[in-house]
């Protein structure tokens, strides 16, 4: 049985929380300039319990492994996974600096996560020369049998401003 802290936290209201989603974002835009520094593409993604606490960030990958699916937000969710020993993260939240593309959100989708919180959109990881498929990730659950909640363009200007700066023609 749920004690009433323990319900406090599984019912805090994180999609109204502006304040928390801002702080939520800040920690991943901390571990986007991380993997910016080791010379990664300028995407993060973190997975958050709805009462604040971080269970683990993680950064783009895909040029250090050379591994295509290394995106921030598979990279997050493979390690919440691994750190927590269960393949079902139903009660947390995915939080990303870009919007998820189609196979993020699919595998955001497999993991049950309750909610999605973005900063940029995909129209802004197109303009800073990242090829995605051009799916928005609203568009994606409406055809999904789950629908987490989406919050979308948080801190969005910081996110879209660290793409542009680190566009993918750029190099
Ligand atoms: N959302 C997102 N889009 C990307 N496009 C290229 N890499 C990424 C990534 O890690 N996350």
């Amino acid at each position: 049985m749920l004690t009433d802290n323990a319900e406090d936290q599984q019912t805090h209201d994180w999609f109204g929380d502006l304040q928390r989603l801002d702080d939520w974002m800040d920690q991943v835009i901390d571990t986007l300039q991380q993997g910016i520094a080791a010379g990664q593409s300028p995407f993060a993604a973190g997975i958050f319990h709805p009462d604040g606490r971080c269970v683990v960030t993680a950064h783009n990958t895909v040029r250090r492994r050379n591994q295509i699916s290394r995106h921030g937000e598979v990279n997050a969710l493979d390690e919440a996974c691994r750190l927590t020993g269960r393949l079902d993260l139903s009660g947390l939240i995915l939080v990303s600096t870009g919007e998820p593309c189609p196979m993020c959100a699919a595998t955001a989708a497999m993991a049950k996560v309750d909610g999605i919180v973005y900063g940029a959109s995909c129209s802004d990881i197109l303009d800073a020369g990242y090829k995605m498929l051009e799916l928005p990730c609203e568009e994606f659950f409406r055809h999904a049998n789950r629908s987490p909640k989406i919050r979308g363009l948080v801190r969005r200007e910081r996110c879209r401003e660290l793409l542009m700066q680190n566009r993918k023609d750029a190099s």
